[in-house]
């Protein structure tokens, strides 16, 4: 991880670019795994799961004796502990529900809008590197509290064609049934087009790798909604000399950790405590069993030190970061200042982890900087919200007016003639 001193805005905005990523390799690698998923259906996912999982799988579907024992696999601390998380993460996001809105803009004119949860979902779940069941709580949570009448998981299966007993616990905690062993492009494609075992959705949530990420990006061509683009997970710490090092280099690496492709960075007005920092980053890493990973994660990575309070606000909005972590003095100043973030934490008690485990927020972020325009998956991602309106007589003698004026500048005859009919019907009537 270098060390960038008071740079010019080419300088950090050239060292902060993502790794790249390579979307055209990648989708011509997804593009006929695509069409032969749409073509031969669960015949093709076992042949992918052969291939890229490597495992010969003879069921594509999680049978319920798989879901019993996988509970009798999972301790009793980690099972309490997911307890937590799924009470912590339901709160929030049954908090997130919102009455249905009622306003009468004029008399007799009646405008209403309701949340209505969205059918049929699908939720990946990564399980390439990392088992991620804190995903499933994050996705099937809010899924289960908006209502969605059918809800599909899958994630890959291990080379003994299981899935990892904590993903499916937690799963069948949340009341999900229907899980598929499928991985990686075939999966999104399986969730959009259909196939035996899995049904079309019409919307895919979760993170992945950057074949879950292009697969999802091509989905929408098949009229599939997504959450976002939720690829490399990546921080940035904004600390000063109030913080502490070990605990900003222990985040820094939380995130490095998750794979080769994350990218991590530290700004801080102080050149003395980016030392520090990276100091101890280098002393954490070595007892990190995925050193390997962090470190070329942390190649991709720069601490910058910068002075101005405005250049530092620059860089966090322009970067727009997963997750930022605002260790400073100042703390809800800084908090003001910030327009793009997936996810802020706030104070050097709060560590990037607790967010993608139990405290209750969503670590379903945007990354690569589509903070700037995607929120993280909430309670709302899984809705869609219908507007209603009902005009009385009143109403429409008040409003009719109006429409039939705009209509005619529209040109558009039809439009006016559907109020005007209906005002002359209750002239009439008198
Ligand atoms: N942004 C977020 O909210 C968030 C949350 C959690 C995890 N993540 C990210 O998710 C990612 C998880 O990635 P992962 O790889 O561990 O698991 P994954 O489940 O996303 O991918 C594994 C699958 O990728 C496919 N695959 C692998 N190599 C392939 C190849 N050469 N050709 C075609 N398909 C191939 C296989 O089908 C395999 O089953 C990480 O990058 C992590 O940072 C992001
Ligand atoms: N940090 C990841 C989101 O970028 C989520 C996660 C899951 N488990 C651990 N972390
Ligand atoms: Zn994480």
């Amino acid at each position: 991880m270098k060390i960038l001193n008071n740079p010019s805005s080419e300088i950090w905005k050239k060292s902060l670019e993502r790794p790249v990523q390579k979307a055209k390799k990648i989708n011509k690698v997804i593009k006929p795994i695509f069409k032969s998923v749409k073509k031969k259906g669960d015949q093709a996912l076992i042949q992918f799961a052969e291939e890229f999982d490597g495992v010969k799988l003879t069921e594509i579907l999680v049978t319920e004796e798989e879901i019993k024992a996988a509970k009798n696999q999972v301790s009793t601390e980690l099972q309490e502990a997911i307890e937590v998380a799924y009470t912590n993460i339901s709160k929030f996001h049954t908090a997130q529900k919102q009455d249905e809105l009622v306003e009468e803009v004029m008399p007799g004119v009646i405008c209403r809008r309701k949340s209505v949860p969205i059918q049929k979902v699908g939720l990946y779940i990564p399980g390439g590197t990392a088992p991620l069941f804190s995903t499933v709580l994050m996705l099937a949570v809010p899924a289960v509290i908006a209502g969605c009448s059918e809800i599909i998981l899958c994630s890959p299966p291990d080379k003994e064609g299981n899935i990892h007993p904590a993903i499916l616990y937690t799963a069948s905690l949340v009341g999900l049934r229907k899980i598929a062993k499928v991985g990686g492009a075939q999966a999104i494609a399986a969730m959009t087009f259909g196939t035996e075992s899995i049904s079309a959705v019409d919307k895919i949530f979760g993170p992945g790798n950057q074949y879950v990420t292009a697969g999802k990006q091509r989905a929408t061509n098949y009229g599939v909604a997504i959450d976002m683009p939720a690829g490399p997970s990546e921080v940035l710490v904004y600390a000063d000399d109030s913080a502490n090092p070990a605990f900003v280099a222990a985040d820094l690496l939380s995130q490095a950790e998750h794979g080769i492709d994350s990218q991590v960075v530290l700004v801080t007005n102080s050149e003395d405590f980016a030392k520090k920092s990276l100091k101890e980053v280098d002393k954490q890493l070595k007892d990190l069993p995925r050193k390997d990973i962090a470190k070329k994660a942390l190649k991709n990575s720069t601490a910058v030190v910068v002075k101005s309070r405005e250049t530092t606000l620059d860089i966090i909005n322009n970067y727009a970061p997963e997750h930022l972590i605002i260790s400073v003095e100042d703390e809800e100043e800084v908090v003001d200042g910030i327009v793009n973030a997936g996810s802020v934490f706030i104070g050097k008690y709060t560590p990037e982890s607790a967010g993608d485990y139990a405290s209750g927020t969503n670590h379903t972020l945007p990354t690569y900087g589509y903070a700037k325009n995607y929120s993280g998956v909430s309670l709302d991602s899984f809705v869609k919200k219908i507007t209603y309106q009902k005009i009385t007589e009143k109403g429409l003698k008040l409003l009719g007016p109006t429409v039939e004026v705009m209509a005619e500048n529209e040109l558009l005859m039809a439009h006016k003639n559907a109020v005007s009919i209906r005002l002359n019907y209750l002239k009439n009537q008198k």
